[in-house]
């Protein structure tokens, strides 16, 4: 029998890992073979919580969880782990923007970045769902000197789902039949959704979205508006941060990373910027990454015009601010 893997998600007493727990346990992200050890980390005036959530998981019977460990100390919680979901974060509430959390929430990767450094695999994967994601997960690789900068990522897959759905919705045609909608930069109100490089699958061929759509005010206007403010307007009518969907683009980003993508598909990631694209080096910027061997690689080679430059530089702006703001918390701490 396979051996199992030890995967941690923290904020494992919270929203998203309600969700997200069953489904990394029924084996929807490393495949329905892989025995798995999943450590819960919370802090300690969860705790109570997290019991619920554990004797919750012993009641799914689920084949695949060997042990479930609960805990309150990164150490134990880091220890030996191929997989983190970095989940465990404060969350915005309506009117604020999601860098607003920097300060409370930068220390907490900080903290996470050094356990994941001393106790974590080598060639663990790190996936940062916490907000404002792209800072945390750039805060969290800069504290795990020891482990590959390329092993950080953080999530815009929830972005990238929900530019998807818009323009499946928009064609009249199944969401599995649009693919390559990218998302640039920033997990933020500055993102850029792009279905430039959009394929849709109409009678058994697979086709450009724009040269389909026809249809570019809506593509530079409501697509990228509605994209970028899906977050928001999620608060606004649930008076809490998405739950079920982030659940389940974070299932979808540790999925495609551990298993790979189709030959001419690929997926967005915030990784590590080389600068490609005219892009600010040293900040996590989301780029379009097609994944072999479970290691990803920047799609090259895609046209980049006016308007995309512009948006383009927007998002790297705020990067690079949100950057230097969260060395200046570090600093003062
Ligand atoms: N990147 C993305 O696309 C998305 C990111 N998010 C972000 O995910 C984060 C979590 O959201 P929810 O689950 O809704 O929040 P929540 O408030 O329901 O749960 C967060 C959990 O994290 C725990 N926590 C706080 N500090 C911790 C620490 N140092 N170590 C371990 N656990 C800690 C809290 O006690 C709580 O149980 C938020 O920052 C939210 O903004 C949410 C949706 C999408
Ligand atoms: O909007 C928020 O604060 C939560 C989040 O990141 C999202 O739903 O994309």
């Amino acid at each position: 029998m396979t051996e199992a893997i030890r995967v941690v998600v923290t904020g494992a007493a919270g929203q998203i890992a309600y969700s997200l727990l069953y489904m990394i346990a029924r084996g929807e992200v490393f495949g329905k073979d892989q025995p798995l050890i999943l450590h819960l980390l919370d802090i300690p005036p969860m705790a109570g919580v997290l019991e619920g959530v554990v004797m919750e998981l012993a009641d799914c019977a689920l084949p695949l969880l060997q042990e479930v460990i609960p805990t309150t100390d990164p150490k134990v919680a880091f220890k030996d782990v191929s997989a983190a979901f970095l989940v465990g974060a404060m969350p915005r509430k309506e009117g604020m923007e999601r860098k607003d959390l920097l300060s409370a929430n930068v220390k907490i990767f900080k903290v996470q970045g050094q356990a994941l450094n001393e106790f974590a695999k080598k060639d663990v994967k790190v996936l940062v769902v916490g907000n404002p994601a792209n800072t945390n997960a750039l805060v969290c690789a800069n504290y795990a000197p020891s482990i590959p900068k390329e092993n950080f990522s953080a999530m815009t897959r929830l972005d990238q789902n929900r530019a998807t759905s818009q323009i499946a919705a928009k064609l009249g045609v199944p969401i599995a039949a649009v693919s390559n909608i990218i998302i640039w930069g920033n997990h933020s109100s500055t993102q850029y959704p792009d279905a430039g490089q959009g394929k849709v699958f109409i009678n058994d061929v697979w086709k450009s979205v724009t040269e389909v759509l026809n249809d570019t005010s809506f593509l530079q206007g409501p697509f990228i508006d509605i994209v970028q403010k899906r977050g928001a307007a999620v608060i606004a009518s649930r008076k809490m941060s998405s739950a079920m969907s982030a659940a389940k683009s974070a299932c979808d980003h540790m999925h495609d990373w551990w298993n790979g993508t189709a030959p001419g598909k690929f997926v967005s990631m915030g990784v590590f910027s080389d600068g490609s694209y005219g892009t600010p080096k040293d900040v996590v910027f989301s780029f379009p990454v097609e994944i072999k061997n479970k290691q990803w690689k920047i799609v090259q080679g895609l046209t980049i015009d006016g308007f995309s430059k512009s948006k383009l530089d927007i998002t790297g702006n705020e990067l690079r601010e949100e950057r230097d703001e969260a060395l200046s918390v570090l600093e003062s701490n």
